[in-house]
C-alpha cells in the first residue's frame, strides 16, 4: 500500500465518520472521489462540467455496505452468473492503492484487490487484479485481469457505470441499433431496431458489440467508449424495482440509468494460465449537443 506521504497533493486519504476510506481528488481540471471499499469511484466532475456519474443520495456510507451509484466494480462474475455474491467478490474488499500520481491535465491511480482476499473467497483459483483510473476531462477506467492459476478460468465482469440524465423518460442511448440482446427479465434474445427508450424496467446485455455509445438527455451527450469488451449491459429498474433495491429512494430511476462495459452473458471469457485480459471503459461529455 502506498503511504500516504507518498500522494501528489492532488490526492488525499480521507474517512467519513463511520471509517470508511476515500480517495478524495482535487485536481484544477477534475474533482472525484474513490472509495477504497471496491475500487468504487463514487463521484467525478471534470472542472466547469455536470457530474459525470449519479450518485444515490441514500447511500449511509457505512463500512460494508454497498454504494449505489457511481461505478460499482463487478468481477470476476457478473450478477449471478457464478454462485456466490451477486456481482462478484470485487465490491467488498478495500483495494490497495499502488500508485498516484498527477500531470497538468489528470491524476492517475492504480489499485489492487488484496491477494489474500482473493485466496480466502476464491481458494481454488488463482487471479491478481488491478485498476487504474485516469481521471482529467474524461473519466477513464482499466481492469487489468491476469490469470495465474493452472486451468482455463471463466471470467466475466462489469465496470457497471451509473450515469445521469435529466429525465430518463427523454433520455435515449444511441450505437445499439441492430445490436442482438438478452432481455435479462424474460430471457428472450432480441434485435435493437432503434435507439435505446425508457418507459419500463430494463435489464438487457446487448452482445457482439463494440462500437462507441452515446447518452442523449435534453441538451447533454455523454460518450462511452469501451475496449476488451463485446458486451455492454443497460440497466434501468424502473418504479417497482427501485421501492425494493438498497440504498435507492423510490424516485431514483428517473435521474439515471447504468450503460456498462461488460464481459457477460455470451461475451463470459475462458483465460488461459498465464494470459492477462484488460477491459476498459472512458466516459466524457465532449460537448453538449441537442437532443429529444
Ligand atoms: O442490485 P445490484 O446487485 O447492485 O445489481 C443491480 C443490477 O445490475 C445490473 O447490472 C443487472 O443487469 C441487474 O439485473 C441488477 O439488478
Amino acid at each position: 500500500m502506498l503511504q500516504t506521504e507518498a500522494l501528489p497533493p492532488e490526492v488525499r486519504l480521507v474517512s467519513n465518520q463511520h471509517g470508511r476510506r476515500f480517495l478524495q481528488i482535487e485536481h484544477p481540471a477534475v474533482q472525484a472521489c474513490i472509495a477504497l471499499q471496491g475500487a468504487h469511484i463514487i463521484e467525478c466532475i471534470p472542472a466547469g462540467q455536470p457530474p459525470l456519474l449519479w450518485m444515490s443520495p441514500m447511500d449511509p456510507c457505512k463500512p460494508g455496505t454497498a454504494l449505489r451509484g457511481g461505478v460499482p466494480v463487478c468481477w470476476p462474475w457478473f450478477a449471478d452468473e457464478r454462485d456466490g455474491p451477486a456481482h462478484g467478490i470485487a465490491r467488498t474488499s478495500d483495494w490497495q492503492l499502488l500508485e498516484a500520481r498527477a500531470d497538468s491535465t489528470s491524476v492517475h491511480l492504480v489499485l489492487r484487490l488484496p491477494q489474500e482476499d482473493i485466496a480466502r473467497q476464491l481458494p481454488d483459483e488463482g487471479w491478481t487484479v488491478k485498476i487504474e483510473f485516469t481521471l482529467g476531462v474524461a473519466l477513464e477506467i482499466a481492469l487489468t485481469t491476469t490469470h495465474t492459476g493452472t486451468g482455463p478460468q471463466r471470467l466475466s465482469q462489469a465496470l457497471h457505470s451509473y450515469l445521469p440524465v435529466a429525465d430518463i423518460a427523454k433520455a435515449e442511448v444511441t450505437g445499439l441499433q441492430g445490436c442482438c440482446y438478452i432481455d435479462k427479465l424474460n430471457g428472450a434474445t432480441l434485435t435493437q431496431q432503434t435507439a435505446v427508450r425508457f418507459d419500463a424496467e430494463v435489464d438487457r446485455i446487448y452482445f457482439n458489440h463494440n462500437a462507441d455509445l452515446q447518452l442523449r438527455s435534453r441538451t447533454d451527450v455523454l460518450d462511452i467508449h469501451r475496449e476488451g469488451s463485446e458486451s455492454v449491459v443497460v440497466w434501468n429498474p424502473w418504479l417497482e424495482k427501485s421501492r425494493h433495491l438498497s440504498q435507492f429512494p423510490d424516485d431514483g430511476y428517473r435521474t439515471m440509468v447504468c450503460i456498462e462495459a461488460a464481459n457477460a452473458g455470451p461475451d463470459g471469457r475462458t483465460l488461459e494460465p498465464g494470459s492477462t485480459h484488460t477491459l476498459k471503459t472512458v466516459i466524457s461529455r465532449t460537448s453538449s449537443k441537442q437532443s429529444r
